[in-house]
């Protein structure tokens, strides 16, 4: 569903809840958010001016995960004369190549389809922009920056994910800019909440019907009442969390078993180069070739615990067989893989449901990118094996909510980061 034209009318950073937010890892502990505060202008270092009480532009998040590095951008659309005017080069130079293209090289990408048009951030409206590319290629991502000016505005960006450590000594040399870093389970869950309050009856949906490719139909959930719900962040590995209100999460669970596991091992199986190769051999492929069947078992349904024939018993469990393994083609070896790796995931994420007695299951993460053979999976397996309980339910910015919960920080911290 693309995501355009909204207007957004309130004051959506106000909202974010203030107060002690529950640490990451299953057991408690706190931040403490700051009020916004007045920023001064710098002339030396490029900042704009800013007499009000949003921190100086530019306004990015960028979460560094261990696959892909997210970068969000938000561009403002009410600059007064004054400010156009005021505004450095270097800031005009970096909108002017963001905005320019949508592929940026040959591996950086702009998701021109999830920008947010007349956005409220602070007190400003704008564009958020939604960038992505490798992490693996972040000395070339440095490098660019640095030809764009980025060293000269000696500024700091607001930076999550586990790149935020490793990069920080990186950035510091070569672009001058000190990373001002944040929980990416904070930022994560701080994205979530914004976004969705300001792309209300768009962002969240489900898939009715999921198994029947005729009458499957994708649907908006409300989610005006979102508490308690399940955050399943598929990405290089998966992280779950259990929010249970405005400032109470845990870090419930997690599995090595992820995104990179697919991807990985699609390219050791096929010998395919990139996530999208993968997704489309695993669409073309038939993972009974792969899998051993309940019925390949017991030759049929295995009625007492109502299994039904055609569920995985055992995933690659044909593979032992030189016979089988000899006819199975690279998009049967994709097919399995992805589905291996997705009904993991969804066994984790429906005990843990249980466990917290959830009913709401929202899945993230850049692993669901233009993958709806995943999307139908977890919303059959969360629909079935709990008996109707639970609910799979999806968002269109999929892997982009660390950024954006990262850029936000920006609005709470921006006096500290002046001063530091
Ligand atoms: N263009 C892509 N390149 C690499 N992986 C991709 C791409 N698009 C989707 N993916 C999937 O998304 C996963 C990374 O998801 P993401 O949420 O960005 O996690 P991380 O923060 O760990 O990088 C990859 O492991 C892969 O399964
Ligand atoms: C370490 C991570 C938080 C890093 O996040 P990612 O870059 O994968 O999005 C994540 O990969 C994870 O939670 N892995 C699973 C670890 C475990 O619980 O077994």
């Amino acid at each position: 569903m693309p995501v355009e034209d909204k207007s957004v009318i309130e004051e959506n950073v106000a909202k974010i809840p203030v107060g002690s937010i529950q640490a990451a890892n299953g057991h408690a502990g706190s931040i403490s958010f700051r009020s916004k505060s007045t920023m001064e202008m710098n002339g030396s270092n490029g900042h704009q001016t800013s007499h009000d009480s949003t921190p100086s532009m530019p306004w990015f998040g960028m979460d560094i995960g261990g696959t892909l590095t997210k970068l969000v951008y938000f561009e403002p659309t009410d600059l007064s004369e004054a400010e156009e005017e005021s505004e450095v080069e270097t800031i005009k130079n970096i909108r002017r190549y963001l905005k320019s293209n949508s592929a940026y090289g040959e591996t950086g990408h702009r998701d021109a389809h999830l920008q947010m048009e007349k956005l409220r951030v602070g007190n400003r409206t704008g564009t958020l922009h939604f960038i992505r590319f490798p992490t693996s290629e972040m000395p070339q991502f440095l490098e660019l920056s640095k030809s764009k000016g980025m060293a000269t505005l000696a500024s700091t960006i607001c930076a999550t994910g586990g790149g935020a450590y490793k990069f920080e000594e990186d950035f510091q040399r070569e672009v001058n800019l000190t990373l001002h870093k944040f929980d990416e389970l904070d930022c994560l869950i701080h994205g979530i909440e914004y976004i969705e309050d300001n792309n209300m009856d768009r962002e969240c949906y489900y898939f009715l019907n999921p198994r029947n490719e005729e009458t499957c139909e994708k649907v908006t959930f409300d989610f005006s009442d979102p508490y308690p719900f399940l955050v399943v962040n598929i990405g290089s590995g998966v992280s779950i969390l259990a929010a249970y209100g405005p400032d109470n999460y845990r870090r419930v669970s997690g599995t090595s078993l992820g995104g990179g596991t697919f991807l990985g091992l699609s390219c050791l199986l096929t010998g395919c180069k990139t996530f999208e190769e993968a997704i489309e051999l695993a669409a073309k492929g038939n993972n009974e070739n792969v899998d051993k069947l309940v019925r390949d078992i017991y030759g049929g349904d295995y009625d007492r615990f109502g299994l039904s024939g055609d569920i995985v018993a055992s995933s690659f469990g044909h593979m032992n067989s030189a016979e089988k393994r000899a006819k199975v083609s690279r998009e049967d070896l994709a097919c399995a893989t992805l589905i291996t790796i997705t009904n993991n995931i969804g066994s984790i994420a429906r005990m843990v449901a249980a466990n917290e007695k959830i009913e709401k299951v929202l899945f993230v993460g850049n692993f669901l990118r233009v993958n709806p053979i995943s999307m139908k999976l977890l919303s059959h397996a969360m629909d079935f094996w709990s008996g109707g309980q639970l609910k799979a339910i999806f968002l269109e910015h999929e892997g982009y909510f660390g950024a954006v919960g990262c850029m936000l920080e920006l609005m709470r911290t921006g006096d500290a980061m002046a001063s530091s």
